[in-house]
Order: C-alpha cells, then structure tokens, then sequence
C-alpha cells in the first residue's frame, strides 16, 4: 500500500503545522499559516510503486518546477501563477526552461503532465502542476508525492466509465447492471478501452468485475465503441459532450475519480533539499491568498416579506442557496407616515464562484426579490 498525502486543507486553529506521513511526524513549518493543516491521506495501492520511486537527491542546487508544457492545462496554469504576483517569464514559447523572478534560485520546466509526475519521481524535479487524474495514474500512489494543494480550480473534470446508449447496453444505468450482465464471460469478457491503464484496471477490479479485458489507446476513444473495438471506455469527461456526440453514456457508479489541477511536491525534496519548504511554502501562501478571494462571492439581495424568518424559508427552499451557510437577513428600514418601517429585507449570502450562477437564478426564481448584488471576496 502506498499514498499520497494532502498537507493542504482548510482552517485549522493551529498555527504550527506538523506534516506527517503515515503515522509519522517527518518536520514542522513553523510559519506556515493557519489554514494550512494535514487533513487526509488517501489511498491508491500499486503493486508496482515502489519500482517507480527511484529518486535521489542530486547535486543541482536550483529548484525545479514542472508546469504543463501543452494541452489545456498549459495557459490556464500560467494565468493562475500570474494571477498570483508569480508571472513565468519565458524568453521563447519552444524553450522549455524559464523563471519566476519573484522566486529566487527557481528553474521552471515545461514538461507534459504525465512526465512532471514521473521527473518527480526520479528527483528530477521537485513541485509540479498537472491534474489530479494524470497524479493518479502515474504516480500510483507514490508515497514520495506530496499533494500541496488539492483545489486550484481549473483543469476540472472527472474520469468515467462509459457505455453505448444503444444495443445490449440501452437499459443499462448502472455499474452493478453492467456488471451483471449474462454476455461477459471468461471467452468474452467486457472490452474497456482506455488510457488510464493503472486506473482503469484497479477500479473495474474493486467493483467486482472479473471478465474484463483492456486495449489501450491515446486519444478519441469514444469512437472505439462504434468501432466495435470495444465494449465500455474509461476516459475523462468535462462538459459531457464528446460521449453525447458518439452515442455514449455514463452510468450510475460509474465515477472513478473526480480531478481538477494540484500542486504536487516530491516529499524527498521537501525534506532535503535546501530551500524547496520554503519556496513551496511562499507559493502555497499565494496560492491560497488568490484563490480564497476569488472563490467566494458575497451576494446580497433585498427582498419583500412579512418577516425576517419567512424570507430565510423563502430562500432556504432553493437548493442551490439552502446548502450554504446563512442566510443572514435584517430588516431594511424606511419611513412611512412618519414611523420607521420594513417592508424589504436584506439577505445576505456566501457562495462559492463555481455556484454563483446558479445561486444567482435560483434567487431571482424566489418571489418578490428585488435587488441582487454582488461583490468579489470575503
Ligand atoms: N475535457 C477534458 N478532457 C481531458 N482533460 C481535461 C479536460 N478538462 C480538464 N482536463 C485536464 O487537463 C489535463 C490535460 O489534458 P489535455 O487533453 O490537455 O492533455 P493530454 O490529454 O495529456 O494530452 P493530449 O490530449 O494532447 O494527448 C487532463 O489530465 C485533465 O486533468
Ligand atoms: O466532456 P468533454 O468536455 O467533451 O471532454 C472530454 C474529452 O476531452 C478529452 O479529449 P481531448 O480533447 O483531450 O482529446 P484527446 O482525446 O485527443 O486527448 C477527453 O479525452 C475526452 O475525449
Ligand atoms: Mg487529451
């Protein structure tokens, strides 16, 4: 059994944070802040892990940082670093080496994801940004991988498996139907196509299937079913639309691992390399100042009612505003006849950017609201 470890998480009271692995306590950061605390260890287990964690410290006295060198996860990476005073300058797009001047003695490398996690592993390099999916895959749970941050809210999606809409699979809805199904036997086991060949593999295992075979393939698996290469697929979804277009669908269970971007640290570097606590430390502190204030919205809405509580039911019967904290609701005061009366109420609520959208429909579905307004930041 091998893990990842996550150091970051959301508030704690303590202001010294001690990372530990396992049970063990391996070194304390003394100035990190507050929020910062140890808060899980999940699990990948891998029979193999311990093969691929080859690192040792070298003699380089720069830290290296691998960002995402292509693909969708390239320029949003570079835009969030920016958004944190942390720019990386880079002379020429081919060139796979640049700078962050706010970060002394540290080398940025342009790599693909996949390798970020491996140059991790082999001590090649020492933070890294990819999706959770690719640290999964290829890190297989390496215990030398030190999840930073696990929520830098880009790069989201979810890896699935997926079946046809039509056939043998049409009343199919579920992973424990598909599992059932009388055609998979040891002649003709499920065909999965996939690219998460650690991934895939492991999850079809725990959920019990035992007639399943795996092709693999790099790119535009969803055509492997029409193609009649094969039965299922394991791939990542985002907005649904690429299995909506090949006729695919997903299936209640079906979820392997939900992803977004992480920042990663080899635990080996963190430990002995001079400099790389605190370089990580800095970055982490930016990290998390940028993206508490952009995470949350403060939206404040005036609304027409006999009382404060019949407003607050109101707005708790929404499901998109009932699942957060508050609402807070005063009364808004005017003069009438002389007297000071309120008609309105103001209701004040926190939500998340991702759920603002809807929040913000799902207040103006409230009868008898009247203004919303919104403001960034806590
Ligand atoms: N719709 C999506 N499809 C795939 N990955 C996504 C999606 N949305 C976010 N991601 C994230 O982006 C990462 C990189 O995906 P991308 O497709 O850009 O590169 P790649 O699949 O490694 O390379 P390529 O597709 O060029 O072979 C994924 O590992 C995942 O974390
Ligand atoms: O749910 P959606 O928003 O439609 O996104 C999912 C698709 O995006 C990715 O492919 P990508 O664009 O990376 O092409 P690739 O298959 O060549 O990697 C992924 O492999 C899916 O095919
Ligand atoms: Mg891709």
């Amino acid at each position: 059994m091998a893990s990842i470890q996550t150091i970051f998480q959301y508030p704690s009271s303590s202001t010294t944070t001690t990372l530990f692995t396992s049970s063990l306590s391996i070194f304390s950061i003394p100035t990190l802040p507050s929020y910062i605390s140890v808060k899980s260890t999940f699990t990948c287990f891998s029979s193999s892990s311990s093969s691929l964690s080859s690192s040792s410290i070298t003699d380089r006295a720069e830290i290296r940082l691998g960002l995402p060198s292509k693909g969708r996860m390239a320029s949003e990476t570079l835009e969030l670093l920016k958004d944190c005073q942390l720019s990386v300058r880079q002379v020429n797009p081919r060139q796979y080496v640049a700078e962050i001047p706010q970060l002394s003695n540290l080398e940025v490398w342009f790599q693909r994801p996949k390798d970020i996690v491996r140059k991790l592993l082999s001590g090649d390099l020492d933070l890294g940004i990819m999706g959770l999916d690719t640290l999964s895959e290829f890190g297989q749970g390496d215990e030398d991988l030190i999840l930073v941050h696990d929520a830098l809210d880009y790069g989201d999606c979810h890896l699935s498996i997926a079946i046809p809409k039509y056939g043998i699979f049409e009343n199919i809805n579920s992973l424990s139907e598909l599992a059932q199904m009388p055609q998979w036997t040891k002649e003709k086991p499920l065909r999965v196509a996939t690219s998460f060949n650690y991934l895939g593999p492991k999850f079809m295992k725990e959920k019990g299937f035992e007639h399943v075979t795996f092709s693999t393939a790099d790119g535009a698996l969803e055509a492997a079913p029409a193609m009649g290469i094969a039965d299922a697929i394991v791939d990542l979804v985002s907005s649904g639309t690429t299995l909506r277009e090949n006729n695919l669908k997903e299936i209640e269970g079906g979820i392997i691992l939900e992803s977004q971007a992480v920042l990663v640290a080899s635990k080996k570097s963190l430990i002995q390399r001079e400099g790389v606590l605190d370089t990580t430390h800095e970055i982490l502190e930016r990290l998390e100042a940028h993206l508490r204030a952009a995470g949350q919205f403060t939206v404040t809405a005036n609304m027409r009612g006999g009382s404060a509580e019949e407003v607050a039911e109101r707005i708790l019967s929404q499901p998109s505003l009932s699942g957060l904290q508050g609402p807070t609701v005063s009364p808004v005061f005017c003069k009438r006849d002389g007297k000071a009366t309120s008609e309105y109420y103001a209701i004040v609520i926190c939500v998340p950017k991702k759920a603002l959208y809807k929040s913000v429909q799902q207040l103006r579905a409230t009868p008898r609201w009247r203004d919303i307004l919104l403001t960034l930041g806590l």
